[in-house]
């Protein structure tokens, strides 16, 4: 857990949070210049909040009425920032090990980080010899070495292209899986933040304007500005039942739903295997709705479910349809009219295989 009460000025506003975030991976969400950095570098002891507390796990690092400010390398908090700062002069082992020195290893070993971010094949390179994703793996690498309590993430992906960063996002869960410490991530593409986690911190001026559960937020009307820009996506934990490698589609089935869930996935690009986990893509505009179950057609994916609640968006509407899971499907005001689509309805959500994105959760 971390806790954080503080204040502090900034050039346009003041930040004021107040907040507890728990064990989990959270996405740090918000307009750029509203605070998220300043956020990041106070609970790190980069910058100092002019009131207040913090608390990272059941550390006080800084407490203004104690007068109690431990320094940045006593606060054993990971920082990882966009574009990896590595030690351009050192090798990539030597980047690893470098916290070693200041902070001791008291962790995960060497060999096991070097594996979980594979690593190995690049230890003896200079930072200037390998790929972007490799820089921020090795960024990775170098702050669990120093056995962190709590990883902040700044835009970490941003100088990262799309496959790049999804080849980047297993490595985190898996960090999460192993570790269990609580991750904080700033990123200005909420698709990435999704993709990793459903809890979203959301910063304006300085403020704390929601801190929930993706769905909850996106129900909530005066948050449309801030999160309606993107396109809404669903987030869903799978594993792979069966896999037909002739035609590459995939059988998922959902983890841990109340009822078994069957979605099929047309997904060349990796292999994967029988049995294993992963994370299921599907924007909500991907989604159609049906009235009835159609025999005859080539979308492979007709989920049935109950409409739960539908949220207004001026033309559009978002309809939360429980098909096991609470499914975001995006339609127009006047489809949901054609249809007679309203609370409690049961209808079929279309969606072609090709339409799914995955990612392997390591
Ligand atoms: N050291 C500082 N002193 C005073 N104001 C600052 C300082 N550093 C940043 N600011 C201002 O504080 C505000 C928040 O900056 P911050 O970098 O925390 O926002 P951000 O949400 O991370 O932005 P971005 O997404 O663009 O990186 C901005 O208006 C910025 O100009």
């Amino acid at each position: 857990m971390i806790y954080i009460d503080i204040k502090l000025k900034r050039k346009n506003f003041d930040i004021e949070v107040d907040q507890v975030f728990d064990d989990g991976i959270t996405g740090i969400f918000g307009p750029s210049g509203s605070g998220k950095t300043s956020i990041l570098h106070s609970i790190s002891g980069l910058a100092q909040p002019d009131t207040g507390c913090i608390k990272v796990g059941k550390q006080v690092v800084y407490n203004a009425s104690e007068n109690k400010n431990v320094s940045v390398d006593k606060r054993n908090i990971g920082y990882v920032f966009q574009e990896g700062r590595l030690f351009p002069h050192m090798t990539v082992e030597k980047n690893i090990r470098y916290g070693e020195k200041r902070f001791g290893n008291k962790g995960l070993g060497f060999d096991q980080i070097v594996d979980m971010l594979s690593v190995r094949h690049l230890l003896h390179c200079k930072p200037a010899k390998i790929s972007g994703g490799e820089r921020q793996r090795t960024a990775l690498a170098r702050a669990l070495f120093a056995c962190p309590k709590l990883l902040l993430l700044d835009e970490p992906f941003s100088a990262l292209d799309k496959n790049i960063r999804n080849q980047i996002i297993p490595f985190l869960l898996k960090i999460h899986q192993v570790l269990h410490i609580p991750i904080l991530v700033v990123s200005h593409d909420i698709t990435d933040l999704l993709k990793l986690s459903h809890r979203l911190f959301l910063v304006k001026d300085g403020k704390c304007i929601g801190h929930d559960h993706y769905l909850q937020l996106i129900q909530r009307k005066e948050l449309s500005g801030i999160l309606g820009a993107n396109s809404l996506l669903n987030a869903i934990n799978m594993q792979v039942t069966e896999v037909e490698p002739d035609y590459g589609l995939r059988t998922l089935k959902g983890v841990d739903l109340e009822k078994e869930v069957t979605i099929y996935c047309l997904k060349n690009r990796k292999k994967y295997q029988t049995g294993e986990m992963i994370k299921v893509f599907i924007n909500a505009d991907d989604i159609a709705l049906s009235k009835v179950y159609h025999e005859d057609i080539s979308i492979h994916n007709q989920l049935k479910g109950i409409v739960t609640d539908i949220i207004d968006r001026g033309h559009l509407k978002l309809c939360i349809v429980d098909v096991g899971f609470p499914l975001i499907v995006e339609v127009t005001s006047d489809s949901v009219k054609k249809l007679a689509v309203s609370k409690g309805s049961t209808v079929w959500c279309l969606f072609k295989s090709v339409a799914i994105d995955v990612i392997g959760q390591g």
